[in-house]
């Protein structure tokens, strides 16, 4: 099978036959303002069901028309579309030290559709038209797959190289979001608790999900949050994380050591407050530990 020579961008007969689609338009996106881009592409769903040989991958008629104009996937004037929000969340998480120098970000998951930020960029600003738009289900992204995307910005960006661990949210949680800081009270963590996991309980955990999609926990609940080792690159991240997930079941995210923590729940409201409640332990954890003081009572 012929490969498209850019990074997720298929030839017609490709998408055709990997995705065993039963009609496809295959449409070059218009260049921006500046002649940039051109290069990049977007694969338009034709007005029939698609069936893909990794479930059944249905368009509603409302996604079909919309990637008419795949710009209209990001462009919206209600201030909760998730290319309006990820933009703004993306500017708090950087006033809280959260995504500063440019890693860490939000994925957002309606429906059928995930939405996702550039990679590499000053994430507090961020645009709606700088945000990608991929089919939901799809063979979970990695580095060694193709990806299949809605929309593409214009300009040359490449999404997120969280993507393959977001997915994994998406496939093992069915998580709407997924949040990824650089927080500092998250690293410290991970330095401080050497072994598979940082435990906290008796504290302010009633806003953490078990799974990070169930039930609260309670103030009698112990948190438990794996910690997996890092690597060079994000990417590299998605299998060891993948098995932190299957091994802790009940976790609502994942530390990274030396690195961060990826935080999800089953919309971007519940993910993000669970993020806050996750960092706010980790801090408190900190400071219990260097001041002595035991985080899990018996
Ligand atoms: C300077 S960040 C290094 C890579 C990283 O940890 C990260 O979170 C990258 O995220 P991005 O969305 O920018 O690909
Ligand atoms: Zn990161």
């Amino acid at each position: 099978m012929r490969r498209a020579a850019a990074k997720g961008t298929w030839s017609l007969e490709e998408a055709v036959a990997y995705n065993e689609v039963l009609s496809v338009k295959y449409r070059p996106l218009r260049d921006d303002a500046n002649g940039v881009g051109g290069q990049t592409s977007t694969l338009v769903v034709d007005r029939q069901p698609v069936m893909s040989r990794f479930g059944n991958l249905v368009f509603s008629s409302s996604v079909m028309s919309a990637t008419d104009n795949p710009d209209s996937l990001v462009i919206s004037d209600d201030p909760l579309h998730p290319a309006n929000l990820i933009p703004e969340l993306c500017r708090n998480f950087y006033q809280l030290g959260w995504v500063t120098g440019t890693g860490g970000g939000i994925t957002i998951r309606q429906g059928n559709l995930v939405y996702i930020a550039p990679s590499g960029v000053q994430k507090e600003r961020i645009l709606p038209e700088h945000i990608f738009v991929l089919p939901y289900p799809q063979p979970a992204p990695s580095p060694h797959t193709d990806r299949i995307f809605l929309r593409r910005p214009a300009k040359k960006l490449s999404e997120s190289s969280c993507t393959p661990l977001f997915w994994n949210t998406f496939d093992m949680r069915d998580a709407g979001s997924c949040i990824h800081t650089h927080s500092q009270n998250a690293v410290m963590a991970t330095l401080l608790w050497t072994g598979p996991t940082f435990t906290i309980s008796h504290q302010m955990i009633k806003g953490v999900r078990i799974g990070g999609v169930g039930r609260a926990l309670s103030y009698l609940d112990t948190l438990e949050v794996p910690i997996i080792d890092n690597t060079p690159f994000e990417v590299d991240l998605k299998e060891s994380m993948a098995e932190a997930m299957a091994k802790y079941p009940e976790a609502a995210g994942v530390l990274v050591r030396r690195h961060g923590v990826y935080v999800w729940g089953s919309d971007w409201e519940k993910a993000k407050a669970q993020a806050e409640c996750l960092d706010y332990l980790f801090e408190i954890a900190v400071k219990m530990k260097q001041a002595g003081l035991e985080t899990v009572l018996n």
